[in-house]
């Protein structure tokens, strides 16, 4: 048998960095070779095993992006939007497979991603889990189903320290309500209420954001009728789910050509 895939966690002291590296640890089918973190940060030149507060397990924290790279095969990525265009450019150039959790990109980034991706394999998903990704297909389901009678509103909870709204699932699932719909989701979002904002438009997607305390997170798709409501609801307990399928992606796109892929891809959905 080869030698097990090496993976590259990047953002290696970040809440999903610290679970990315125990799942990699842990699993059987992967092998850790690298740790990034951002220059000045101070892992870097440690342990990553010792720097997370366990034993040594013989990967030193780096801020060298291209070295480490150079020796993996698929490097996971959630980190921060400017980070994570760099990233991508540097993952093509070694050829290793780029997993992308970072949320919050905007279309330029995407764009320059995209770019990136005729050179390696590049999955990117606003979440990685099974569960969410179901609820997308069926959010376009229902949202094909129910014509504008129906409110559609998508309320979403996270942690404190989350930096981007509306989440990066929320916009996974008001893409895929808008799509169901046949509507341009740029058109018809509604982000942000606040004071005289008029009745609620026809045919409007209503993005809410929660944020406080150690929420993981939790996603509501609400189809508001008249007398009626269906409501479609995910809630993640645990960031290891996250983990668990950014690794699926890393081994299930060493065999995929250069190109763009989502979760949906992955999970065969
Ligand atoms: N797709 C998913 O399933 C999913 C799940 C959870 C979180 N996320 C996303 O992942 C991202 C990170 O979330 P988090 O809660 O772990 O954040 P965090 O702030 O805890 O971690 C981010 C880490 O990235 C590091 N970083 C920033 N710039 C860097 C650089 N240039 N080089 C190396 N490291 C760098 C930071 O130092 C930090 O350690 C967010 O965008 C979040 O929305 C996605
Ligand atoms: O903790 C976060 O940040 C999360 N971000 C993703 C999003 O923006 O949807 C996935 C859930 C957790």
């Amino acid at each position: 048998m080869g030698e097990l895939p090496g993976i590259v966690v990047t953002g290696a002291s970040g809440r999903m960095g610290q679970m990315l590296i125990r799942t990699v640890l842990e699993s059987d089918k992967a092998r850790l070779v690298g740790c990034l973190e951002r220059p000045g940060h101070d892992w870097i030149g440690r342990d990553v095993g010792t720097a997370m507060g366990g034993a040594e397990v013989g990967v030193t924290v780096t801020d060298d992006a291209l070295e480490a790279f150079a020796r993996a095969q698929a490097v996971l990525d959630f980190t921060a939007p400017a980070a994570t265009v760099e990233f991508a450019k540097l993952a093509a150039q070694a050829r290793a497979v780029h997993v992308i959790g970072t949320t919050g990109l905007a279309p330029e980034d995407i764009e320059k991603i995209g770019k990136a991706a005729h050179h390696a394999p590049i999955v990117r998903a606003g979440n990685m889990s099974l569960g969410v990704n179901l609820l997308v297909r069926l959010t376009r389901q229902v949202a094909t189903a129910l014509d504008a009678d129906f409110d559609i509103e998508i309320v979403e909870a996270h942690h404190r320290h989350k930096v981007d709204a509306p989440s990066g699932t929320a916009l996974m699932l008001g893409a895929a309500a808008a799509e169901g719909r046949g509507v341009d989701l740029d058109t018809v979002s509604d982000r942000g209420r606040d004071g005289i904002t008029g009745a609620r438009e026809r045919g409007h997607i209503g993005f809410s954001a929660v944020r406080g305390g150690d929420v993981v997170g939790e996603h509501e798709v609400i189809f508001y009728g008249a007398g009626e409501r269906i409501a479609l609801r995910h809630m993640a307990t645990d960031r290891a789910l996250f983990a668990r399928g950014a690794l699926k992606a890393a081994l299930w796109a060493q065999d995929q050509a250069p190109g763009e892929y989502d979760m949906m891809d992955v999970l065969g959905l």
